[in-house]
C-alpha cells in the first residue's frame, strides 16, 4: 500500500493522538495501548515541553512507542525530529513553521513518507503544498494549554477558507478538541481530529478514545 495515497491519509487522520512523556499521567506505552484499543487511527510522537526525555532516553521511548503501533497497524509519525524519523525509519513526520521547510525535508526523508505541515493561512498553506505536503495541521481551533507557544484560537476559519477555495489536500484540525467540539471541524472541512490531552489526561483513555472516535463519525 502506498502511504502516501491521499484517500488513506484522508482515513488515517480521523482521530490522530498526538504525545510525549509530558503530556501522560501514566506510563507512555500504557497511555498509547489504551488510545489503540480505543480506536485511534494515526499517532504523532511529540516528546517536547517541561521534562521532555533528551537523547537515548528519547529514542528508546519513540522505539517503544513504535512498536506499538506496528503491532496494531498504526502508522508512527515524528515531531520536529528529522533525524529520528529517519533513524527510526517512521512513517513521517510533522513540522511546522518554525522547523525545516517542507521541501529539506522531503528530500532527507524520501518519497515514500508522510510530510504533515502545520499552516495558519492560505499562503503558508499554498508554500506548503509546493514543498510536498500530505497534510495540514490547522489550529489551534479552540483555545489549549497543552503548547506553550501556540497562536490565540481561530475557529474553524482557515480549514472552511481553504475548502472552499478548492484545496482538497488532507486536513486535521488540532487544538483544544474533545469528543463535544469535533463533530463541528469535521463539518467545517477537516477529515479528522488531533488531540492530545482529551486522551492523555481523559480518566479512562480508552473510553475518550473511543467517545472522541464516534464523534468523528457520527458527528
Ligand atoms: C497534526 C499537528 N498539527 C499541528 C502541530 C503543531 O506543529 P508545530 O507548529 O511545529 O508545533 P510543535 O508541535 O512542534 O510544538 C502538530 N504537532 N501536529
Ligand atoms: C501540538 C499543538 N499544536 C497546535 C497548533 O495550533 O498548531 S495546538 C497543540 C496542542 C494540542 O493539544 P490539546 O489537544 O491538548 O489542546
Ligand atoms: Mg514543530
Amino acid at each position: 500500500m502506498n502511504i502516501r495515497n491521499c484517500d488513506s491519509i484522508k482515513v488515517a487522520l480521523k482521530v490522530y493522538f498526538i504525545m510525549g512523556s509530558p503530556n501522560c499521567n501514566d506510563n507512555p506505552a500504557s497511555v498509547l495501548q489504551a488510545a489503540i484499543e480505543g480506536g485511534i487511527t494515526l499517532f504523532q510522537f511529540r516528546e517536547k515541553g517541561t521534562g521532555a526525555l533528551t537523547g537515548n532516553a528519547k529514542v528508546e521511548l519513540a522505539k517503544q512507542l513504535q512498536q506499538l503501533c506496528r503491532q496494531h497497524q498504526i502508522p508512527f509519525i515524528v515531531n520536529d525530529d528529522i533525524n529520528l524519523a529517519i533513524a527510526l525509519n517512521a512513517d513521517g513526520v510533522h513540522i511546522g513553521q518554525e522547523d525545516e521547510p517542507a521541501d529539506e525535508v522531503r528530500k532527507k526523508i524520501g518519497h515514500d513518507k508522510i510530510i504533515g505541515v502545520s499552516v495558519h493561512s492560505y499562503d503558508e498553506a499554498m508554500s506548503a503544498l509546493e514543498g510536498g505536503a500530505d497534510y495540514f495541521g490547522i489550529g489551534p481551533v479552540f483555545p489549549t494549554k497543552t503548547k506553550e507557544d501556540a497562536k490565540p484560537s481561530n475557529g474553524t476559519k482557515l480549514i472552511e477558507e481553504l475548502r472552499d477555495r478548492g484545496i482538497s489536500i488532507p486536513i486535521v484540525g488540532i487544538g483544544g478538541i474533545t469528543a463535544d467540539n469535533a463533530g463541528s471541524v469535521i463539518k467545517a472541512g477537516a477529515d479528522g481530529v488531533s488531540v492530545i490531552t482529551a486522551i492523555s489526561h481523559a480518566p479512562s483513555v480508552t473510553e475518550a478514545a473511543k467517545n472522541l472516535r464516534k464523534s468523528v463519525f457520527e458527528g
